[in-house]
């Protein structure tokens, strides 16, 4: 699949192709494989995930939301979209320099988000202070809000975690 072209379309099939400008972002080669939970099964019935860096070196992500996400009847869990914001925030700090894990996270969930959609989240680092990383996100499609989240990341030695 060429992901370098442009898809601003609400598909119902898994089309992760990132917008014009964006540039893939190898999340695996970057922080390890250890992100299994959202982004590990690429062909599977859960989330599929493709990463991206906007030309403001944002991350941004294209998620499909499939079947096994299911929480209201057709639509996903808010369980699993917050993952998705727990996933795609943090490693929103990790690309912009920080070792960190996610010590609070805030979701507000605005739509539902039927399932089969391919959704886009765009993150912004929008304050560091000490230790304390601020990441703002959110999960949308063309002028819908799915979700909104505020992710507090606390900075850790990187010998702490294991990369595998
Ligand atoms: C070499 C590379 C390895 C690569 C490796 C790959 C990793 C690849 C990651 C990919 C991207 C991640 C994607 C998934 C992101 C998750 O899901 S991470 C998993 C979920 N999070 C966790 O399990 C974190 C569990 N919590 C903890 O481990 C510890 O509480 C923390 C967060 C490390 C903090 O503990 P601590 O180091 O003892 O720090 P502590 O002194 O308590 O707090 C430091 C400061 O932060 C504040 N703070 C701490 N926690 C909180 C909180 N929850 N709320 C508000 N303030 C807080 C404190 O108030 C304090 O503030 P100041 O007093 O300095 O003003």
């Amino acid at each position: 699949m060429d992901k370098t072209h442009a898809n601003s379309t609400c598909s119902n099939r898994p089309d992760l192709r990132g917008e014009i400008n964006w540039i893939p972002f190898d999340a695996a080669a970057f922080v390890g494989s250890s992100l299994r939970f959202v982004s590990g099964d690429p062909e599977g019935n859960r989330f599929r995930v493709s990463y991206y860096l906007d030309s403001t070196q944002h991350l941004k992500a294209k998620v499909w939301f499939g079947p096994e996400t299911e929480g209201p009847p057709g639509h996903a869990h808010g369980g699993a979209m917050a993952a998705v914001v727990d996933e795609v925030l943090g490693l929103a700090a990790w690309a912009a320099g920080y070792s960190i894990v996610v010590g609070n996270l805030s979701v507000s969930f605005r739509n539902m988000l039927p399932l089969h959609k391919v959704v886009s989240v765009e993150t912004k680092v929008v304050s560091a202070e000490g230790r304390k990383i601020m990441v703002h996100g959110r999960i949308y499609c063309e002028k819908t809000t799915y979700a909104v989240g505020e992710c507090l990341c606390i900075t850790i030695q990187p010998k702490n975690i294991n990369i595998r």
